[in-house]
């Protein structure tokens, strides 16, 4: 190599960037190039790699340059921004290795798309673009001030006293629904405000955004406020970012992407509905941002406001002083809604005894029992509003040919394609295949093919025969696909213009409706044994979400209920839900998962694979536990871990693909992570070619298993 060093640039300093480079390829960690000037750590540049010019991150600070190596010269540096920080470095680094992930992968990926493809010329112009509109938008010269607003309740004052006092740390903010905890938030947000530093607030969906960000610009109208999330142009979500980045945005508001902004002056992190499974990535880098929003406020020294109504057992547990290895997260309670409004009235509805004092069919045909039908007209003559809860759409999940038994199965994947009445399909949820509902049977050609089951879609229309003259309105993921129906849906729920709404989920969290005073459920049961063992978790929550959208406003809290249909009145979810106990709630669960050795008491990855057949996938999981079995073997320190053997999940076949998965479990998450970290980057080395498998990949802290 020595002959080379007269060809070399005249650059000065040897850098090492990190750049997007392929998933599994051997280079993991950053790449070196040469500069002619001292790079800054955190410095954005552009880089060669191979033939094509790539956005990359200076990773540490430019060395003066060995002499004995040939270094390719950085093309660009993009110097019109300042370096991301040491602490966005140090969040993507422990992402990376605690998500299993190259470095470059994540902190490449995590930044706008628009950001990663511009040069310096270009990086200039949305600069001057962005300061532009800055420029443009009426900032006013003074927040409202505190005693221009509404007295707090007394539980609100003592968790803000509380959160004043505190050191910085991680607060969980268990409050029921209707308690206040957005006003607790926005007077958090506007004491960091007050010191100068930038807040970020993190909620679990998009649709949340639009009525949370009116409540921020209304309080805040001196700030800059800005949203991150995935519902943005690329143009918008790089402005988003850049006023984050460049410390011109206040407040952030987003969803799970934006615990990755670069906010040089964080002061505050709040997570609302800590317990939403939406906070965790499914794709990529598998991330919790609730997790990593703890880990980056005990980084940063910040307060981390994690508030919810029904917390994840991770969270109660790791703020419940009495439980071994509670107390890290500061418990603040508010267990009363405001204004001395009443939590719904839940009222189960047995239906096994309906069944059997009047017949299947009394329960079958209809899809609510008459005292519900009767309680629905109530509200409708008082002008309130009710909402049905339902959480599956399409108008049947299946269709059936009474003939020859024929279903319709998807012919890509092991599922059911559902019946779409409003559009005559039959549709695949899981890989999209769709086709026009056949007229007659396509095996047998009789034309009695019928719908079994039910979705929004038919409970609606049934809804509109069992309620002649009322308003239904139904909002679920079909119902909403153009842009801005659901904010027009929305508004005109908002408006009174609905008297019943069905709904999935979508309609269940967080908004404040202020007419309603039903909620009912009318397929609970089928959540209540999921094979998941976070089944219960989540229908609990989903349950005291959806009944908290009853009776919000105090004057008519008095007679708001949740309604529930069920087969299994006894079952022990259901009784702590007529209670509004969660703590008893969560005790229980937490019993069942210690004694099962299930999180929060053991700590999960699940390794994930994709084969064209399960005899592949399973050859692959099988080579791989056996390399863990070595490394065990090797390692005594890691003996205290499992290795479960493969197992197909729920939904074997998608799009023609098998899926196979394995269970790695530990006590300790130390030695999970220990385990992880020498087993995944071997893993590319079980396959071998005759059965490659197309796809694996590792989901540390899964959600669902
Ligand atoms: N101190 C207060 N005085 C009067 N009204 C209040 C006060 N604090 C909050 N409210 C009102 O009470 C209602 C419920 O508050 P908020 O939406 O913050 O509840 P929440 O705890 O976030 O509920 P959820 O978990 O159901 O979203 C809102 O309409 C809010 O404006
Ligand atoms: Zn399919």
């Amino acid at each position: 190599m020595e002959s080379l060093a007269s060809d070399l640039p005249t650059a000065g300093h040897r850098v090492s960037v990190l750049v997007e480079l392929p998933r599994h390829s051997q280079v993991d960690s950053a790449l070196s190039y040469a500069s002619d000037l001292p790079l800054a750590a955190g410095q954005l540049v552009r880089v060669p790699l191979g033939r094509r010019t790539v956005c990359g991150i200076a990773w540490a600070e430019a060395e003066p340059q060995a002499p004995d190596i040939e270094l390719r010269p950085v093309a660009e540096v993009l110097d019109a921004l300042p370096p991301l920080g040491p602490p966005w470095r140090a969040l993507v680094s422990f992402a990376a290795a605690y998500y299993q992930r190259s470095t470059g992968e994540l902190a490449l990926s995590v930044l706008p798309g628009e950001l990663r493809d511009l040069d310096a010329t270009q990086l200039q112009r949305r600069l001057k673009r962005l300061h532009k509109r800055l420029a443009a938008e009426p900032i006013g010269q003074v927040d409202v001030p505190a005693y221009e607003l509404l007295p707090l309740s007394a539980e609100q004052q003592a968790v803000l006293q509380a959160l004043a006092g505190a050191e910085p740390g991680t607060h969980l903010l268990h409050g029921v629904t209707g308690s206040g905890k957005t006003e607790v938030y926005l007077r958090c947000v506007a004491d960091v405000l007050a010191q100068g530093r930038q807040a970020l607030v993190l909620v679990p969906e998009i649709n949340l955004t639009p009525q949370l960000e009116a409540r921020f610009r209304a309080r805040f109208p001196a700030r800059r406020i800005v949203s991150l999330h995935s519902g943005l142009t690329p143009a918008e979500r790089l402005q988003s970012w850049l006023a984050a980045h460049l410390g011109l945005a206040d407040v952030v508001l987003g969803t799970r992407m934006a615990i990755f902004a670069s906010l040089p002056r964080l002061g505050l992190i709040v997570v609302d509905e800590e317990h939403d499974p939406s906070y965790k990535q499914q794709e990529g880098a598998r991330y919790s941002a609730r997790d990593l929003a703890v880990w980056r406020g005990r980084n940063e020294a910040l307060t981390v406001l994690l508030g919810s109504a029904t917390p994840s057992l991770e969270t109660w547990h790791n703020a419940s002083p009495t439980l071994p290895g509670g107390a890290r997260y500061q418990l603040l309670a508010m267990p009363s809604r405001i204004g001395a409004g009443s939590l719904p009235t839940v009222r189960l509805v047995d239906l096994a005894r309906i069944a059997a004092q009047f017949g299947q069919g009394a329960v079958h045909k209809q899809p609510l029992v008459p005292a519900l039908v009767a309680a629905l007209k109530e509200r409708i003559e008082r002008g309130e509003q009710s909402l049905i809860l339902l959480n599956r759409r399409g108008y049947a999940p299946v269709l059936h040919c009474t003939g020859c038994g024929w279903k319709s199965a998807c012919p890509h994947c092991s599922a059911w394609r559902v019946f779409h009445k409003l559009d005559r399909t039959l549709r695949c949820h899981h890989c999209g295949f769709s086709e026009r509902v056949p007229r007659a049977c396509p095996d047998c050609g009789d034309p009695d093919i019928q719908p079994v089951g039910r979705g929004t879609e038919r409970l609606e229309e049934q809804l509109g025969d069992l309620l002649p003259g009322a308003r239904i309105g139904r909002i679920d993921a079909d119902s909403t696909r153009a842009k801005g129906s659901l904010e027009s849906q929305l508004a005109s729920v908002h408006a009174g213009e609905v008297d019943v709404l069905v709904g999935t989920q979508m309609v269940a969290k967080g908004h404040d409706f202020r007419r309603m005073t039903l909620v009912a459920a009318v397929n609970a049961d089928s959540a209540l044994f999921g094979s998941d063992f976070r089944a219960p978790e989540r229908l609990f929550s989903l349950l005291m979400q959806a009944g908290g959208r009853a009776g919000r406003d105090a004057a008519q809290a008095g007679r708001s209920e949740l309604w529930i249909q069920t087969w299994h009145v006894g079952h022990p979810l259901y009784a702590a839900l007529v209670s509004h106990d969660y703590a008893a709630f969560a005790k229980s669960q937490l019993i069942e998962r210690q004694q099962a050795g299930l999180p929060p008491f053991a700590h999960l990855a699940l390794l994930r694979c994709e084969a064209r057949s399960q005899q592949a996938a399973t050859a692959f999981l099988d080579r791989t536990a056996e390399l863990g079995a070595q490394i065990q073997a090797d390692h005594p320190a890691l003996q205290d871990l499992l290795i479960y053997p493969p197992v197909p999940p729920a939904i074997q076949r998608v799009a023609n693909v098998e899926r196979a998965q394995m269970l790695i479990e530990s006590p300790s998450r130390v030695v999970l992570q220990r385990f992880l970290a020498r087993w995944v980057p071997q893993l590319n080395q079980c396959q071998v070619s005759e059965q490659r498998i197309l796809r694996w990949a590792v989901d540390v802290d899964p959600l669902a298993i």
